[in-house]
């Protein structure tokens, strides 16, 4: 298969970082920019030591995104600023595949959501495609499989490192606010509430923190069920949802996030039950950087580019 060319724009982020090792990495794809207004004319080989080349960061704005031409361009901006670059891409016509890490087309009916393990059949072959926030997959992978066997909305509670608040400084990703701490934030209607709750089509309840370490991610959920269930049929469920899928790991006992950081796979596990049968708590990690970002991200520029989906990602 031809080479492919990709370019990055928001490259000196966090989700940016990681997706440069894994394109670094990839024998089918060749790096054509990477866009950054802060680190503009620095050679990325001394920002990436994945990366051997002369490329160079660039301050590209939106027209210049859409001229490079590229096969794929990933968005790793901030909410809220896709849309620009998007435009200019579109009006450019062509091939060009745009996979957006923001949350800003997850609820657009436009674009397919890459959540590659949940909805892979929903694809029909759409070039612009939302990748799903971090805590947002680690909620739907724990409740798709028993979904309908609910009594009640499902409650989710979330604990991130701080990467995931990215690097526009805030209390969320202040190393001295965060020693020692835990910090609550938007305990209802947090965007990856919404964003689960329609991609599941039932109400989910979501309740995120912030803890002092750096990257991944737990989410620990209670499901009541409408009928008393064995822990073992609950376990086959998830076993057969996901037997096929090599970055969904189930898993017995409730998995440690430190496991999985740095791991570009997902855990899920736990299934503890309570003595009546009516009630079970599963838990799921990932590195919120990785598959809750940039992985899922390569899955997503594999399928659109005509790749295997795993492609570069190291199982
Ligand atoms: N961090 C995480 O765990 C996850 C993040 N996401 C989403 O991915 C996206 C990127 O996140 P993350 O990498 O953490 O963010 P960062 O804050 O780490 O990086 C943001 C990037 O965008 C660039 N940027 C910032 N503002 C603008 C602007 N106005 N115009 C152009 N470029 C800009 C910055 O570079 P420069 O200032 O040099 O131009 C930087 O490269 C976000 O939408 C986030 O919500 C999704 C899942 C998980
Ligand atoms: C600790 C922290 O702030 N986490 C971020 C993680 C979400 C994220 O990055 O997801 P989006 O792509 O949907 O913005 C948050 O809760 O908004």
């Amino acid at each position: 298969m031809d080479t492919k060319t990709i370019g990055i724009v928001g490259a000196r982020g966090h989700t940016g970082a990681e997706l440069i090792r894994l394109v670094a990495a990839h024998p089918g794809l060749e790096l054509a920019f990477v866009s950054s207004r802060e680190l503009d004319g620095q050679r990325l080989a001394d920002h990436s030591e994945a990366y051997r080349g002369e490329l160079r960061y660039g301050n590209l704005d939106p027209a210049a995104v859409a001229a490079a031409g590229v096969d794929a361009v990933v968005l790793a901006l901030p909410n809220g600023k896709a849309a620009p670059y998007v435009e200019a891409i579109d009006k450019a016509g062509g091939k060009t595949v745009i996979v957006d890490l923001s949350a800003d087309y997850r609820f657009d009916e436009r674009w397919y959501y890459g959540l590659p393990e949940l909805y892979r059949d929903r694809w029909r072959g759409e070039k612009r495609i939302s990748n799903p926030g971090c805590y947002a997959t680690a909620v739907q992978v724990s409740i798709a499989p028993v979904k309908d066997l609910l009594a009640a909305p499902p409650v989710s509670f979330g604990v991130s490192g701080y990467s995931g608040a990215g690097t526009t400084p805030s209390d969320r990703n202040d190393p001295d606010k965060l020693r020692d701490n835990l910090m609550p934030y938007s305990l209802t209607g947090h965007m990856h509430e919404k964003e689960a709750s329609r991609h599941l089509g039932l109400p989910v309840e979501f309740m995120p923190h912030v803890a002092p370490h750096f990257r991944g991610l737990t989410v620990t959920t209670n499901l009541y069920l409408a009928k008393p269930a064995k822990r073992e049929d609950i376990v086959r469920r998830f076993e057969a949802r996901f037997e096929k899928e090599a970055l969904i790991h189930v898993v017995d006992e409730a998995p440690w996030v430190s496991h999985v950081a740095n791991r570009h796979h997902l855990d899920v596990g736990g299934f503890a039950m309570s003595a009546d049968g009516r009630r079970v708590v599963v838990v799921a990690t990932l590195d919120n950087l990785l598959k809750g970002a940039a992985t899922q991200a390569m899955q997503n520029v594999n399928r659109a580019l005509g790749f295997d989906e795993l492609t570069a990602i190291p199982l």
